[in-house]
């Protein structure tokens, strides 16, 4: 269990596949913990995926209510700050989109894309959180518990799975009324219309057909406001995809984050992945000694192999660093082994790992050839350790 000072209060958090080059960050919705994101969050193994619970929610710290939206918006960026995460892209369901979109917002340099599930600029009317706060004030979470299923999924998830059903609305039940409130009152009084105009990252919005929270015409509504935003529906699915239906989300958020064409060209796609695996140093260096001569074949490397190929979502950066390892060493390719052994720095493999593979290559493409493999790679890894020590 790992747990931050963030804003000045403790978030329960955990970080998954850490190391990894991108992160993907999970903000959860209202009344859930970030076990929600369970199921979602293993088909993204090439990110690193931070996940946390909101002030008031799970483990984390339940500050008195009443919250805003920018206590929330403030925690989450605390906490990128505390674990030293610059960059991420945000996917936040319900009052987690209008965290994400707030971040967004107001620290957009710090946010590759962003992914909005079954949230909007506002969500209800001070009248219905007015009620829903007086009801908890008196009867707890428990008293809208079976109102709240209703909302969170459809009828059909709610037939097929009655066990799960008792899961989920234990996890709303033991949510801190303190906490729950609070974080109504942050939704009632949040409208985050501007900062959704003024949103120049490409996102992705995603309505649930049989979501009662918050309805495909709300979130179609959101997406209209967004500049860059791609509008899509999970037919069958309630106000909790990610519970509902991982796969199909799962499979949405894949092909968005992999568009390379539409973010910034293949090229651009090609450079930040070639930084992000070689180093920046390594990438400056090839540039400047780049002439008339090379400069078409840089290029071509630049947006098939880094923007077509490493860039996709498919394998993670350190499953292909090791695949690579392991092919330059059956072919005898010394000066790039050597390259793709110090790239391991950025794409997570470790030197056990590494070691295996050299010993599959012993199997496969012969003793000779890990060998030399053996030999290049100690080398490296020798000056990695010396000059990193
Ligand atoms: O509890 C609900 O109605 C669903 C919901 C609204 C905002 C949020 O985060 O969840």
């Amino acid at each position: 269990m790992y747990a931050v000072i963030a804003n000045g209060i403790e978030l329960h958090y955990e970080l998954r596949n850490a190391g990894r080059p991108e992160t993907l960050v999970f903000i959860n919705s209202l009344g859930t913990d970030f076990r929600i994101w369970d199921d979602l969050a293993e088909h993204f193994p090439q990110f690193q995926i931070l996940l946390y619970d909101k002030r008031g929610h799970g483990l984390s710290a339940c500050p008195t209510s009443p919250y805003t939206i920018d206590d929330h918006i403030n925690d989450l960026s605390q906490l990128l700050d505390a674990l030293e995460i610059e960059r991420a892209t945000l996917c936040g369901v319900s009052v987690g989109g209008m965290i994400a979109l707030g971040l967004c917002a107001r620290e957009p340099e710090r946010v590759d894309s962003l992914i909005l599930s079954n949230t909007s600029y506002r969500i209800g009317n001070s009248e219905a959180w007015n009620t829903r706060i007086s009801k908890v004030k008196t009867s707890g979470t428990e008293g809208l518990a079976d109102t709240v299923m209703d909302r969170w999924f459809s009828q059909a998830y709610q037939e097929k799975q009655p066990e799960l059903m008792t899961l989920w609305r234990n996890m709303l039940t033991a949510t801190p009324a303190e906490g729950y409130m609070g974080t109504c009152a942050a939704i009632r009084d949040a409208d985050l219309l501007y900062d959704a105009r003024a949103i120049e990252k490409k996102t992705l919005v995603i309505a649930g057909s049989d979501d009662q929270a918050t309805p495909p015409d709300v979130v179609e509504d959101l997406s209209e406001q967004i500049n860059e935003a791609t509008y899509t529906v999970v037919e069958g699915a309630g106000h909790l995809p990610c519970i509902e239906q991982p796969l199909t989300l799962s499979k949405l958020i894949h092909d968005f984050l992999h568009d390379p064409l539409e973010e910034a060209g293949r090229y651009q796609m090609g450079m930040r992945v070639r930084r992000s695996v070689l180093g920046a140093a390594h990438v400056d260096r090839a540039e400047r000694l780049k002439t008339e001569f090379d400069a078409p074949f840089q290029s071509y490397i630049t947006e098939n192999a880094w923007g077509s190929v490493w860039s996709r979502s498919g394998l993670s950066k350190r499953d292909r660093s090791l695949l690579t390892i392991a092919m330059m060493a059956s072919l005898g390719h010394e000066e790039e082994l050597a390259m793709h052994i110090r790239a391991t720095r950025n794409t997570g493999a470790s030197k056990a790992e590494i070691q295996e593979v050299l010993l599959q290559v012993a199997v496969y493409a012969g003793v000779p050839a890990a060998n030399t493999a053996i030999r290049v790679a100690k080398d490296v890894l020798v000056k990695m350790e010396s000059e990193n020590p």
